[in-house]
């Protein structure tokens, strides 16, 4: 993690080759995002170390043939991760490089702004589309950022939006031509907060996603088991087996 002299904190995900987000991702983010608010930091922005990918969502290994023990633990610290950034009080932004399939669509659809870097990228919910089914909390982050409809839309069909097609329906705020240049906007979006008084404006902002966060607060053990019946269901460990081989066949070309 990076803390720029301007007191915003750049925190770059750096877990090759297409930052799945496993246990220890997650721990780290957690640790991570927890420092920011003790450091009171002006605002974090999340980025990615690799020029193509931003993060290709949960890491399906986590949940392929899981161990039980591990699986729920992964699951408790990726609520864990979402109740932290959806949640922060501090400002936060993403600079989308790169893919944001599912899990990275999650991350940055937690974060108040979102700049995305121009080119063949897509973002989007696409969970349907593997036959798994996004929990509610992804699908009230969606809801939280894009109209209703399209978000229902989106989810049923497992749509991934190009750049221009996630600009145009909100879900990313700005498009940028590199790295740098979505980092500066970030950056831009969150000193718009400096003579705001942060308390002020953190309580603003929790008050506004507070309904969200408690449907998760209050209903997480509901929550995790609903996820570990699923992923222990013979038919979704099939979808997950079929898109594993389909990955490695494509990268494999
Ligand atoms: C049961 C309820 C669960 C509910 C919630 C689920 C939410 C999720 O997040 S599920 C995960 C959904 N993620 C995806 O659908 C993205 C899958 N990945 C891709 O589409 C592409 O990898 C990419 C567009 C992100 C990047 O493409 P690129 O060509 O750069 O890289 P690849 O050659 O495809 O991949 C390299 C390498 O990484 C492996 N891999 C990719 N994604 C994942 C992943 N999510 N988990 C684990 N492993 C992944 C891929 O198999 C390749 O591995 P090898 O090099 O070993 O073949």
């Amino acid at each position: 993690m990076a803390v720029d002299n301007d007191g915003i904190a750049v925190v770059t995900l750096q877990r090759p080759p297409v930052n799945s987000l496993n246990l220890d991702l997650l721990q780290a983010m957690n640790n991570t995002f927890d420092d920011v608010a003790k450091n009171k930091s002006k605002g974090m922005i999340l980025t990615s170390a690799s020029p193509t990918v931003f993060s290709a969502g949960l890491d399906i290994m986590e949940m392929y043939k899981p161990d039980p023990k591990r699986v729920e633990t992964f699951w408790v610290t990726l609520q864990d991760m979402w109740l932290k950034l959806f949640g922060a009080s501090f400002p936060t932004a993403a600079a989308i490089n790169g893919h944001a399939p599912a899990g990275g669509c999650l991350i940055a659809t937690s974060c108040e702004y979102r700049v995305m870097l121009s080119g063949k990228f897509t973002i989007g919910l696409n969970e349907t589309a593997l036959g798994i089914v996004a929990p509610t909390w992804f699908q009230d982050s969606l809801r939280h950022t894009i109209p209703t409809r399209q978000a229902e839309i989106a989810l049923t069909t497992g749509k991934m939006f190009t750049v221009d097609e996630a600009l145009k329906v909100g879900l990313i705020d700005e498009t940028a031509a590199d790295k740098a240049e979505a980092i500066e906007k970030c950056k831009k979006f969150i000193k718009r907060f400096d003579k705001i008084p942060s308390l002020a404006r953190g309580m603003t902002k929790q008050i506004f996603r507070q309904e969200v966060l408690k449907k998760l607060l209050t209903n997480r053990q509901a929550d995790t088991k609903q996820f570990l019946d699923l992923v222990n269901q013979p038919k979704v460990q099939q979808s997950l087996e079929l898109y594993l081989a389909m990955l490695k066949q494509k990268s494999q070309k």
